[in-house]
């Protein structure tokens, strides 16, 4: 797993590993580990034209050191100082080693340098950044030297990854000790370029992640074994579709197919069934009327998946109620999701579950389901995964730009796979068989959601081509592609 930590659990692990140091030895070791970073970008150190933008804090501090160190290699190194005062012993390190200081309307070095190291703000900067910062900022991303962030890029929200106004775009973003969850969550992680992690010996005093992403080999679906039979296995049960909507019950039943399920039992409308039934002679179907014993008519199963295509009105709130009534793990999505968002008796129905529920909302149902701004979603995903993963009882996979996975008390999940060609429709109904077939699986809902994440997002990249040479893909593609993504992995 990689793991990101938030800016206060930062802090007190560096307060506590610097109890143990000598002043000045993890700036030291933060502005070692920069300016390697930068030596490597570079053609060559002697006579580069390296721009530091400094700001009033430690995070100028490691920047003028850093820039220091290049110096001394024979770079010719200039720093516009964007603070009312900026950190002394960098300064003197600088000035020291042949740097200059210069002030912050010195912007014209910004255009004709190889690289430029943003030092503006880091860890403590707060708030849309303010002046000269801003225009620093703006000015040194549109220019072709390599932007290199030091710590965050800033006017980042190192914990959240939130935005609020100008911000810089960087090339590569050096970070120390930990990852924060601003650099993997968007629209922070959007700004971060490559994310190079410098070891400064913060390891022992971190406590546990607020945020993980996982590595290929922690993904470990459930794997058949000599035992295995299609009920052992996993017998999945999806209700989805209606008349105005038949694709996505195709593509959810299709992907809990290729999900790995054992069986897939699945129930709708006569027509939905119908084109089930066509593409996927597999699976059991069976045509039902909303009513008491839907579920009993439609047989036992060990996970359902409940929403994509249902269409809006009473039925799809008839059936996400009783599959919410039911003993077993459930997926609500899409129309699903919408109808819990109606109805407070749906709402109810979530909070009294004592099994696993998934909810699986792209920013607009989730906006819709806490009832708030669907622009306050995106700006803030982590706060907004974790609150409804709080006030709907529920293990919640917020879709989007960067999926997430949250869980009460849990590090949040962040998927580090899938590509921008993931937009489009249908896509959301494969994600949700996937997850479901994952669940009657056996796995636990937090590590299903977050498995299912991560194949749909690697089904998605292996569809739609090597990097730089992609193509357009449609959901059905994604489907196609889920085994290739299982193959992938260890
Ligand atoms: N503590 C350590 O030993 C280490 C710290 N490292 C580096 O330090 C920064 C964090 O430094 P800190 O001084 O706490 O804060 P910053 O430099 O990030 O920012 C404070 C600075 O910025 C101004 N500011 C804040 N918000 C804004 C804004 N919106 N617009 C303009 N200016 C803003 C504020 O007034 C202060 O002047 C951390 O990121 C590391 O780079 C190293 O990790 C080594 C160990
Ligand atoms: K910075």
């Amino acid at each position: 797993m990689r793991y990101a930590h938030e800016v206060d659990k930062v802090r007190a692990a560096e307060q506590a590993l610097m109890a143990r140091l000598p002043d000045g030895t993890l700036m030291a070791r933060a502005a070692a580990g920069l300016a390697a970073v930068c030596a490597r970008l570079l053609p060559r150190v002697y006579g580069a034209r390296v721009v530091l933008l400094v700001g009033g804090g430690a995070n100028g501090g490691d920047t003028l050191y850093a820039g220091a160190l290049l110096a001394r290699r024979g770079a010719r190194v200039v720093a516009l100082r964007a603070g009312t005062s900026v950190h002394e012993g960098g300064a003197a390190a600088l000035r020291a080693a042949g740097g200059r200081l210069l002030p912050p309307d010195a912007t014209g070095e910004i255009d004709t340098a190889d690289l430029v190291i943003d030092g503006l703000t880091g860890i403590g900067g707060s708030g849309g950044l303010r002046e000269p910062h801003a225009t620093l900022a703006r000015r040194a991303s549109a220019a072709p030297a390599t932007l290199v962030a030091c710590d965050v890029p800033s006017g980042v929200d190192a914990s959240t990854g939130a935005v609020a106004g100008t911000a810089v775009h960087a090339d590569v973003t050096v970070t120390f000790g930990t990852h924060k969850p601003g650099l993997i969550i968007d629209p922070g992680a959007a700004h971060c370029g490559v994310v190079e992690l410098v070891d400064i010996g913060l390891g022992a005093d971190l406590p546990d992640p607020d945020v993980v992403a996982a590595r290929p080999d922690d993904v470990r679906p459930p794997e058949p074994g000599p035992e295995s039979d299609k009920y052992r296995r996993g017998v999945v049960g999806v209700i989805a579709g209606s008349g105005t909507f038949p694709g996505a019950a195709v593509l959810a039943a299709g992907a809990a197919v290729r999900g790995g399920a054992g069986m897939v039992r699945f129930a709708s409308d006569a027509h939905a069934v119908e084109l089930v039934r066509q593409r996927w002679p597999e699976t059991v179907t069976r045509v039902v009327e909303p009513g008491p014993d839907v579920l009993a008519e439609i047989g036992r199963v060990q996970a359902w998946v409940v929403g994509p295509g249902l269409g809006g009105g009473e039925r799809a709130e008839a059936l996400v109620g009783a599959v919410l009534a039911s003993d077993v793990p459930v997926l609500v999505d899409a129309d699903g999701l919408n109808a819990v968002s109606r109805s407070d008796a749906l709402r109810r129905a979530l909070l009294c579950r004592d099994v696993p529920t998934v909810l699986t909302p792209h920013a607009g149902e989730l906006a819709r389901l806490l009832r708030v701004d669907r622009d306050a979603i995106e700006a803030r995903r982590l706060e907004h995964a974790r609150r409804a993963a709080v006030e709907l009882g529920a293990t919640v996979l917020l879709k989007g730009s960067t999926t997430l996975v949250a869980e009460l008390d849990r590090p949040v999940r962040v998927n580090p796979t899938g590509t921008a060609w993931l937009a489009t429709a249908g896509t959301g109904d494969v994600l949700s068989g996937l997850v479901g077939a994952l669940l009657a699986g056996g796995m636990a809902a937090l590590e299903a959601a977050a498995a299912g994440a991560y194949l749909h997002g690697l089904a998605a990249r292996l569809a739609s081509g090597r990097e730089g040479r992609e193509a357009p893909i449609s959901a059905e593609d994604v489907l196609r592609a889920i085994p290739d993504a299982f193959r992938t992995l260890d």
